[in-house]
């Protein structure tokens, strides 16, 4: 597991290039047959991925001191690759494309697999301490309430921006308080609609939440410029296709890509509320 620290603002308008990127930018999440983890001080999240080429046990490890890796922890998931099972505590659920999961604090045994190898599946996930267990649900996106498996509501599918504005955009928020419970994590999908180009502008803040951008969708030679730091002292960071970055809560977080993208968003600090947030108005950023 790799360590990131927290930062203060102050420092961070001195950075380099070289060491905003060694900071916040999480590269090589998705590697074929192999779980891997960062682990942030920033309300102690965790970003990881899991790629099984074969069945791949997730551990604990040294770093967080837990008998199990959901000892103490939730976690949310969403499938980016080939269709794939999760094995929690010996129940399964399978993800297809973009479908997600809510693992609820306590759950022991958990085992990603893939369909086929030869097109793993591609777990993306974040993890938040906990102090309660919440029921764990697959999350799809469309299809008909079954027992176990919970259905985006059409109320947390929304539509924002125009193509005038190089936004439209699609917010699907699959893990939040009213559709699937959690002790403090709140995560979703983001689509750019083709010709947009812009996520989160006009930029926001949320100094109650910090939030983790996994950037995927994206062909080898496009990119991100995702923006950061304190609204009037702005910075860039150049992201590629399936990598992630940090966004502490003094921050925005935004970006403007080369061609239309996907990301997945996650919260997790003080409180739940996606609309909680504060607006900078457009003539105030620098
Ligand atoms: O495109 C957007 O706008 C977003 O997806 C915003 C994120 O969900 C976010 O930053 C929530 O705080
Ligand atoms: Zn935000």
């Amino acid at each position: 597991m790799e360590l990131r620290t927290a930062s203060s603002p102050r420092d961070v308008k001195h950075y380099t290039t070289e060491r905003l990127r060694e900071e916040f930018l999480i590269q090589t999440l998705f590697v074929a047959g192999e779980i891997k983890t960062v682990y942030s001080h920033i309300d102690r999240i965790i970003t990881g991925a899991a790629v099984p080429v074969t069945p791949l046990v997730l551990t604990a490890g040294e770093e967080i001191r837990a008998e199990y890796f959901l000892q103490r922890r939730e976690m949310g998931i969403i499938n980016i690759g080939g269709k794939g099972t999760v094995t929690v505590d010996g129940r399964d659920y399978v993800l297809e494309y973009k479908e997600g999961m809510y693992i609820g604090m306590g759950s022991k045994d958990i085992t990603f697999a893939s369909n086929d190898g030869e097109t793993p599946a591609k777990f993306y996930f974040n993890s938040a301490p906990a102090h309660k267990t919440y029921p764990t649900v697959l999350i799809r996106p469309e299809g008909t309430e079954e027992e176990g498996v919970v259905i985006v509501k059409d109320s947390n599918k929304v539509e924002l921006g125009s193509l005038e504005e190089s936004n439209h955009r699609t917010i699907c928020k699959y893990i939040l308080p009213g559709q699937v419970e959690s002790c403090q994590l709140v995560m979703g999908m983001t689509s750019l609609k083709p010709g947009s180009v812009w996520n989160t502008m006009p930029c926001h803040t949320h100094d109650r939440r910090m939030e983790v951008y996994l950037y995927f969708e994206m062909p080898e030679d496009a990119c991100v410029f995702h923006y950061m730091g304190e609204p009037t002292e702005t910075r860039h960071i150049v992201m590629r296709n399936e990598e992630a970055v940090i966004s502490p809560s003094w921050s925005i977080h935004s970006g403007c890509g080369t061609r239309a993208y996907t990301f997945i968003w996650g919260m997790v600090g003080e409180n739940q509320a996606f609309d909680d947030m504060d607006g900078v108005a457009m003539t105030d950023i620098m």
